[in-house]
C-alpha cells in the first residue's frame, strides 16, 4: 500500500500515482490528511511507501514535510518527481461571487494576485491541503476552493475558473519515501539528501559546506528549520549531486558526520528531472586506488 497526503484529488495523489507507473511501486493508495500521517504510516509498517510534497518553485519547503522526516523513526526518499501546479477554482452550484476562498496555505500563496484581481471580497482560509479545501466547500464550509483540476472528479462541484496561476511553470517536487533498506541503484543522476545540525560557532557551516566544495559535490538545495529546541538552533536540510555509493560522496557524508555525530541520511535516489551532468567520480577512484596501492606496498 502507497500513503500519500491526500483526501482524494490532491496533486500529490498525481504524484503517488506517477510513482506507480515509472516504479511499479504498490498501486493501492491510501489518503491521509496530514503529511506526519502519511509518513507514520510507512513508519508504523501499516502501509509500504508514503508519497509527500516537498517544495514548491514559488512558495518554497513545505515545512510539515521537511519536520516530519526528521522527527521519528529514519525513513529514506527512494524516488522523486515533479509536476506542473496550476489550479481550478471550484465552487458548490449556483455560486459565482464567493465570500471565502479556501486551499492549502502554498496553493494560496501560488494564485494570492489571481485572487485579488478576480475575487477582490472573497477572504482567504487555510486548509490542510487543496482537496481538503474542495471536500469544506462540498459540506457548506466555504464558498470556493483553489484545487487541483483532478479535484472536481471526486467532489461534484463546479467550475469557476482554470488554469489558475500568478506564476506560469510553477513546479511542485514530491518525494516516494520507504523504511530503510536497500537503496536504489546508483544511476550517474542521482541526489542525496542529509540533514545535519550546525553548531553555534563561527565557522560550523562552512566547514559543512567545504567538505562539499573540496570533493568538487555540486550542492543543489540547503534549507533551514529550527530544532524547536534552543532558539537560534537550526537543522539543515541539504541535498547534494551524486549516491552515497560514490566514493567522494561517501568520503563527504563521512565527514559531515564527524562534524555532527547527528546527521541524519535521507536518501540517494534517482533526480526527476536532467540537468547539469555531476562532476565525473574517475579521479577520485583513482586516487583512492593509489592510496590502496601505497599502502600495500606497491606503489610511490
Ligand atoms: O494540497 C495539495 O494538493 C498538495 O498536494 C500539496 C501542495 C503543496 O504542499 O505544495 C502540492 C502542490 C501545490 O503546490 C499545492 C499544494
Amino acid at each position: 500500500m502507497l500513503a500519500y497526503f491526500g483526501p482524494r484529488g490532491t496533486f500529490t495523489e498525481q504524484a503517488a500515482r506517477a510513482f506507480s507507473a515509472a516504479y511499479g511501486t504498490p498501486d493501492d493508495l491510501v489518503p491521509f490528511d496530514t503529511v506526519p500521517a502519511a509518513l507514520a504510516a510507512t513508519r508504523n509498517g501499516e502501509t509500504d511507501a508514503s508519497c509527500v510534497p516537498v517544495e514548491n518553485s514559488v512558495e518554497g519547503a513545505v515545512p510539515a514535510t521537511m519536520d516530519a522526516l526528521t522527527e521519528g523513526a529514519p525513513l529514506v526518499v527512494v524516488a522523486e518527481t515533479v509536476l506542473a501546479v496550476r489550479f481550478s477554482v471550484l465552487v458548490r452550484p449556483g455560486v459565482s461571487d464567493p465570500k471565502t476562498i479556501a486551499s492549502h496555505p502554498h496553493a494560496l500563496a501560488q494564485v494570492r494576485h489571481w485572487i485579488e484581481a478576480n475575487l477582490p471580497s472573497a477572504t482567504a482560509v487555510a486548509t490542510t491541503s487543496t482537496a481538503a479545501a474542495a471536500r469544506a466547500v462540498l459540506a457548506g464550509e466555504f464558498d470556493a476552493a483553489v484545487s487541483a483540476p483532478v479535484a472536481v472528479q471526486h467532489y461534484p462541484l463546479d467550475v469557476l475558473a482554470t488554469d489558475v496561476a500568478d506564476v506560469r511553470d510553477a513546479k511542485t517536487r514530491f518525494l516516494l519515501l520507504r523504511r530503510p533498506g536497500r537503496l536504489p541503484a546508483p544511476t550517474g543522476h542521482d541526489r542525496t539528501s542529509v540533514v545535519v545540525t550546525a553548531t553555534d560557532r563561527v565557522g560550523a557551516l562552512s566547514e559543512l559546506l567545504t567538505e562539499l566544495a573540496l570533493r568538487r559535490i555540486n550542492l543543489t538545495r540547503i534549507e533551514s528549520r529550527p530544532t524547536k529546541g534552543r532558539l537560534g538552533e537550526y537543522r539543515f536540510y541539504v541535498d547534494l549531486d551524486g549516491h552515497v555509493a560514490e566514493p567522494r560522496v561517501g568520503d563527504a557524508l563521512a565527514a559531515l558526520r564527524r562534524h555532527c555525530p547527528d546527521t541524519r541520511f535521507l536518501g540517494s535516489y534517482p533526480k526527476a528531472e536532467a540537468g547539469r551532468a555531476p562532476a565525473g567520480d574517475e579521479e577520485f577512484v583513482a586516487a583512492a586506488e593509489w592510496v590502496a596501492s601505497v599502502r600495500e606496498g606497491l606503489g610511490a
